[in-house]
């Protein structure tokens, strides 16, 4: 990760709301230079709040956003030309092709990538004549990702990045995004794909009810779970679920196909263990791995929502 002393977005007492609804509540983040952040976090959670914030298209309630050293909801010409913004809704004239889209795009900058090579590294060549709302979802999302990154902004923010594209697309996605960051981009970038997150990001936010309840590195994330195995086995016998879940340390029980999966500290999993062993069952095929970032995110989010109902 690259990094200078002024990190390029800083985020103050963040809070945004809607009516009733508190979308962002009280977030502070920065975000260094040349860093990849993901966003993750349950739907409705002020993901896409804290971008609109950022990129200068919502007005917190309170708090400061700061981007490059300025207020992008105040200093729209600066926030122009610096960020690049693929929104979850392109809002383009339906009618526009999609090279008409690229080209007017690339307009707004002063030194813009070549329209043509960027639709090539999409897949989206053979549809530059086609009006961009004859596109398949993939193919729009291709797009909108395209016109985020034409200008070559010094930071992009990139909501729901590869959201409904097919697995080859997303790999060509992961190697664009990872080659402007090279060239000195920051990216923030909101996802549920936790693979995206794990091969993409140096941090991730994870946020649950407007709230920043975890920032971390995926492999800090990981460690800091308070169950960090799994057990995965396939009992010789029947085995009690509610007993295994009743043991201290054991976060999760569950099964299907014959195999019983427990995510556990490692107390839980001498516990397991020794049960099996008092039955007499055996657990074939053992397994004990480290959680995923799956896992890791599922009981961060689980932990909060269990405080927050207490
Ligand atoms: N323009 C708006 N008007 C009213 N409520 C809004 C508006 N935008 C967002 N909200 C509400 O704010 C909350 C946060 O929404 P937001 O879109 O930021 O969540 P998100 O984490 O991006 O969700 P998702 O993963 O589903 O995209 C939700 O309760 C949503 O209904």
């Amino acid at each position: 990760m690259t990094t200078t002393t002024a990190p390029a977005i800083r985020l103050r007492g963040l809070r945004k709301t809607y009516g009733s609804v508190v979308a962002v509540d009280d977030i502070d983040l920065e975000v260094a230079t040349g860093e990849i952040l993901g966003v993750l976090g349950p739907n409705g959670a002020g993901k896409s709040t804290m971008i609109d914030c950022i990129a200068g298209l919502a007005r917190p309630d309170a708090g400061t956003v700061e981007v490059l050293g300025v207020d992008p909801a105040r200093d729209r010409a600066t926030a122009k030309r610096d960020l690049g913004v693929q929104l979850q809704q392109a809002g383009l004239q339906p009618k526009l092709r999609v090279s008409e889209a690229l080209d007017l795009f690339a307009s707004f900058y002063d030194d813009p990538r070549d329209p043509a090579e960027l639709a090539d590294r999409l897949g989206l060549t053979e549809r530059l004549g086609h009006a961009w709302t004859a596109l398949s979802g993939g193919q729009q999302q291709r797009l909108s990702i395209a016109l985020a990154l034409i200008g070559r902004p010094r930071i992009a923010l990139l909501d729901e990045l590869s959201t409904g594209l097919d697995p080859a697309s997303r790999r060509d996605v992961w190697s664009l995004v990872r080659e402007v960051r090279e060239a000195g981009t920051t990216i923030v970038l909101v996802t549920h794909l936790m693979e995206e997150a794990q091969f993409l990001c140096d941090r991730l936010a994870v946020i649950e009810r407007g709230r920043m309840i975890a920032l971390d590195t995926p492999a800090g994330l990981v460690g800091s779970t308070a169950a960090p195995a799994v057990m995965r086995f396939a009992p010789s016998a029947s085995v009690a679920l509610d007993v295994l879940r009743s043991f201290d340390g054991v976060a999760d029980v569950t099964s299907g196909d014959q195999t019983v999966q427990v995510v556990t500290d490692d107390d839980g999993v001498l516990a397991v263990l020794d049960h099996l062993a008092r039955e007499g069952i055996r657990p074939h095929g053992l397994r004990i791995t480290e959680s995923s970032l799956d896992e890791a995110y599922l009981d961060v989010v689980r932990r909060e929502s269990e405080g927050a109902n207490r």
